[in-house]
């Protein structure tokens, strides 16, 4: 059983990322979780590839999240949380003991399920992050940063004339197009999302999905996601968990089309999950 998660992977699914002679932007090899002494992913192997939206789907408790957490070393935070393997950014191991975690951080952004933002100004949410890691040179500086990350999150005509107002009287939506804009003022490289609509309604969901398919462009992008027609919305590649086992991974038509694992076939027929 433990073997159809990687060596099935390999066979019946070739990695996308590589498909087009483009170096993956983020690779992790035989990674493993463990929650004190509970297990929580076995030997993933994933590439992401660059400049395109890699949609992570599978049942509840099936360690999609803690997945993701692995790529910013968010799980770094739980104390009783191990992580082993290897997951590289740009070719550069993330887990090396000299590598600044809050550099890391600046560079693979995270957007959470609910929106949070500060209890500060629309300015101050954004200028936070340029702030802390000495990215702003002076006062027009970072006017052009917040300007742009708005404008960039597909926010800056809704909010320009009120950016001093504090970011929580958004509407649940605009807050999440906001946690958007933060994440981009530090200038990342990787936007994780962790199920970045779930708190919202179609409309909000819409737009978000709309930027996420903007934001391709420039970014790579991970999103957990409960919802398969979000995953085919928005994804170039899905790859599918179940009990801590990445269990098939391609491009997303091919894993919705033509899916090769049992497993896979049942949850997105909507068999389980
Ligand atoms: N902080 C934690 N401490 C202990 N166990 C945890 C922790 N976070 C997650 N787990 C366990 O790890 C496993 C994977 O959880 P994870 O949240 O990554 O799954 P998921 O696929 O993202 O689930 P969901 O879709 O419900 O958010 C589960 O068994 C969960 O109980």
């Amino acid at each position: 059983m433990e073997q159809i998660a990687t060596s099935a992977t390999a066979e019946t699914a070739p990695m996308s990322g590589v498909a087009n002679g483009e170096a993956p932007k983020v690779t992790a090899r035989d990674v493993c979780v463990f929650y004190g002494a509970k297990q929580a992913l076995f030997d993933v192997n994933l590439d992401v590839p660059r400049n395109s939206v890699t949609a992570l789907i599978g049942p509840s408790g099936c360690g999609k999240s803690t997945f993701l957490r692995c790529l910013n070393r968010m799980n770094d935070t739980i104390p009783i949380c191990r992580v082993t393997g290897k997951i590289e950014l740009d070719e550069q191991d993330i887990y090396d003991r000299d590598l600044d975690v809050v550099e890391l951080r600046a560079r693979v952004g995270m957007v959470f399920q609910k929106p949070n933002p500060f209890p500060k100004s629309i300015f101050d949410n954004i200028a936070y992050g340029p702030r802390i890691h000495g990215l702003v040179r002076d006062k027009t500086h970072l006017e052009e940063i917040v300007e742009t990350s708005l404008e960039k999150a597909g926010l800056w005509k809704e909010v320009k004339d009120r950016v001093h107002e504090p970011g929580t009287g958004l509407s649940g939506g605009q807050q999440q197009r906001l946690c958007i804009a933060r994440a981009i003022a530090t200038t990342p490289d990787v936007i994780l999302m962790d199920e970045p609509c779930s708190a919202l309604d179609p409309i909000a969901t819409a737009k978000v999905e709309e930027l996420i398919h903007e934001l391709r462009q420039n970014y790579t992008i991970v999103i957990v996601t409960h919802s398969m027609q979000q995953a085919r919305r928005v994804s170039q590649k899905t790859a599918f968990f179940h009990i801590g086992y990445l269990v098939e991974v391609g491009d997303t038509e091919q894993i919705f089309e033509n899916p090769q694992d049992k497993r896979t076939q049942d949850y997105i027929m909507g068999r389980f999950g």
